[in-house]
């Protein structure tokens, strides 16, 4: 549990940030973001490649320092409370880096334990998110033999392990088949039915709409809309909406000349 329920219940949003910015040389790559993400959302945060997705919420989780710009989880400035955000928040990074040489039960293990949890119930509590993941054959190979699925569903345990408020995830859907993302959606969708927070990163317009009730959409490292899904959407699909708001998706005209040498195999 959070270790301070009263403060995590003063406030509305679980996350909020002002003003984020941060800049690679002469790349900005997050040009002053407001994101709000009420408490208990299932929220998807959606862009083009290269709108600045990542970057967002690598600063949001403190892994990446910003520039300019404030951000609050449950109430708590990430930069200025490093040590009080962390133990409320869950991060299933890009990129996913995991102890290659343990197996997925230590993995668990070896994570409950550097967040101070009691070993009794680490290994509880371990043992059910592998029984849930569909991991249990699985909780004695090394996680460098695990599949992208595997990694993906081990990864999350991880982060779920010390009961965060808040979940970030960058693209935990990418390369895991539909049986594995079935039982990834009924996990997170049971953790947010308990007023927790999901904020998660997708290119995947269909699955955003199946399973969030806030959006968020970014486009060259700027909030381009945000809301209530039905708001964002409004009649249109969220496909739709999506292309509308980052312009035809900031595709490159492929009608007239452009690849002209492509297809039509000639000798
Ligand atoms: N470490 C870095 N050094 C230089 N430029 C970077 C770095 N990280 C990100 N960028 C640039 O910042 C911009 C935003 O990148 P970011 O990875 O945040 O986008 P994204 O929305 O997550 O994209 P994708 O959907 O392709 O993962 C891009 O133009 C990218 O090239």
């Amino acid at each position: 549990m959070p270790d301070s329920p009263e403060k995590v219940e003063s406030v509305a949003d679980s996350v909020r940030t002002h003003g984020l910015f941060k800049r690679f040389g002469q790349q900005v790559a997050v040009a002053g973001v407001d994101l709000v993400v009420p408490r208990g959302s299932f929220a998807g945060l959606v862009g083009p490649n290269g709108a600045g997705k990542t970057t967002t919420l690598s600063m949001i989780t403190g892994l990446l320092r910003p520039d300019g710009g404030t951000i609050e989880i449950e109430g708590l400035n990430v930069w200025r409370d490093p040590v009080e955000v962390k133990a409320r928040i869950g991060v299933l990074p890009e990129g996913l880096r995991l102890f290659e040489r343990l197996s997925g039960r230590e993995l668990l293990l070896y994570h409950g334990q550097l967040r101070g949890i009691p070993i009794r119930e680490v290994e509880r509590r371990a043992d059910e998110l592998l029984r849930v993941m569909g991991l249990v054959d699985a909780a004695d190979k090394l996680v460098v033999d695990y599949s992208t699925g595997m990694r993906k569903k081990i990864g999350l345990a991880a982060a779920m392990l010390h009961n965060p408020a808040v979940l970030f995830l960058d693209e935990p859907f990418e390369g895991v088949d539909p049986v594995s993302a079935n039982t990834l959606v009924e996990v997170l969708r049971r953790f947010t039915g308990s007023g927790s927070t999901v904020v998660f990163s997708s290119h995947v317009m269909e699955l955003v709409e199946r399973l969030c009730d806030w959006v968020s959409v970014m486009n060259r490292g700027r909030i381009v809309a945000q809301g209530p899904l039905a708001e964002v959407r409004g009649e249109r699909s969220l496909n739709q909406a999506f292309l509308d708001l980052v312009g035809a998706g900031g595709a490159v005209g492929t009608g007239g000349e452009d690849l002209s040498w492509l297809g039509s195999a000639q000798k």
